[in-house]
């Protein structure tokens, strides 16, 4: 029998509302996503810059403030033991659950790694308020864990100010592995990096998914790195999931059109010329077009697309679209099916 979703988001609506000088703005950022991530594997979620993969990141960790609000929907975590709520865990239960089960591998590694105090210290304060432990007996397990990222104990000693960008990187995966937890989110781990370094990152997080048996949800817009870590990808435009399947399906056979333009921008070998995007950007969230948020920049727009806001229809072998393309030919194969006649 499969085994349960570890994490899974059930028409999920999260909305930044604001109010100033008496009116009242409302950035509709995740509207309506559902997704299920199976225990194991490395599940990406792609889009451009502004579709709302950092915000539906923010939900699935169950960490937002005001003005992000949760409007409808659920977010749930299964470790194994039962569901338990990410949108309403008490203080008690974000403390047991953060770092130890769920983790997070931020965008920009400053963001953790506080300037002024030496590495070993940050890994000691992390460590000590999950397991008490000395300083010598973190020193060792830290020591020991970094030495699997190719890093010398002498980092330990050092600043952050001190290392590469690539180093810090590799520290702040090891800061958010440590502690073998169940569901990591990645957030543009490699974005900002250069190429080669890129492609170490990239084998560590496989290592480290492998290694631990944990689930990698890796948000980035980056599809040559989805290509190259994802198990299933979830592609977002305008705060909705356009289109989900297994990577291979993604690339080969993609059928949303905008999933189509984000693997078409992808540079080949074989390009001797800049390959032309799509014109146009993705809309402002708090007046998104009508219909097909994506109508406006779709070479295949129809009157329809214009109006109507297309669902989300299951393929073969679990591939989900939400396209009026596809919905117009499995109405017309609908139609005209012998068995319905
Ligand atoms: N604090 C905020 N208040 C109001 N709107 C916001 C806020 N933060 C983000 N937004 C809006 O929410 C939408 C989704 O943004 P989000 O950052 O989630 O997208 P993204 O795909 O992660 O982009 P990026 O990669 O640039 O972070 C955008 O239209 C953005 O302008």
């Amino acid at each position: 029998m499969d085994q349960p979703p570890i994490l899974e988001a059930r028409d999920l609506k999260a909305y930044y509302i604001t109010e100033a000088f008496g009116v009242r703005r409302t950035v509709k950022a995740v509207d309506g996503v559902s997704l299920a991530i199976r225990p194991g594997e490395i599940y990406g979620i792609a889009g451009e810059s502004g579709c709302g993969k950092s915000t539906l990141l923010k939900m699935l960790l169950g960490e937002f403030e005001p003005p992000l609000t949760p409007v409808e929907g659920s977010v749930t975590y299964d470790f194994g033991e039962g569901q338990h709520d990410a949108l309403d865990m008490s203080e008690g239960e974000v403390t047991a659950t953060r770092w130890s089960r769920v983790s997070y591998v931020p965008q920009g590694s400053m963001h953790v790694l506080n300037p002024v105090r030496r590495i070993g210290d940050t890994f000691h304060d992390f460590i000590s308020t999950h397991q008490p432990m000395s300083r010598r007996q973190t020193n060792e397990r830290v020591a020991a864990y970094l030495a699997e990222f190719g890093l010398r104990e002498g980092v330990l000693r050092a600043f952050p100010h001190q290392l590469s960008g690539g180093m810090r990187q590799r520290v702040t995966i090891a800061l958010a592995t440590i502690l073998s937890p169940k569901l990591i989110f990645a957030d543009e781990p490699t974005t900002a990096l250069d190429v080669v370094v890129q492609r170490g990152v990239i084998q560590l997080l496989k290592r480290i998914q492998r290694d631990h048996g944990s689930t990698l949800v890796l948000i980035t817009h980056d599809m040559g790195v989805q290509a190259n870590l994802a198990d299933r990808i979830a592609v977002l435009y305008a705060g909705k999931l356009v289109e989900e399947a297994d990577t291979r399906t993604i690339f080969k056979a993609p059928r949303h059109p905008y999933t189509q333009h984000l693997i078409g921008s992808l540079p080949t070998l074989e390009d001797k010329v800049a390959r032309v995007s799509l014109p146009g950007r993705p809309p402002a969230l708090d007046d998104p077009p009508s219909g097909c948020r994506f109508h406006p920049r779709c070479p295949y727009a129809m009157e329809v697309c214009k109006t109507i806001v297309p669902p989300l229809v299951t393929l073969e072998g679990g591939h989900r679209a939400a396209c009026h393309l596809i919905t117009g030919e499995t109405d017309h194969a609908a139609a005209t099916s012998p068995a319905l006649a």
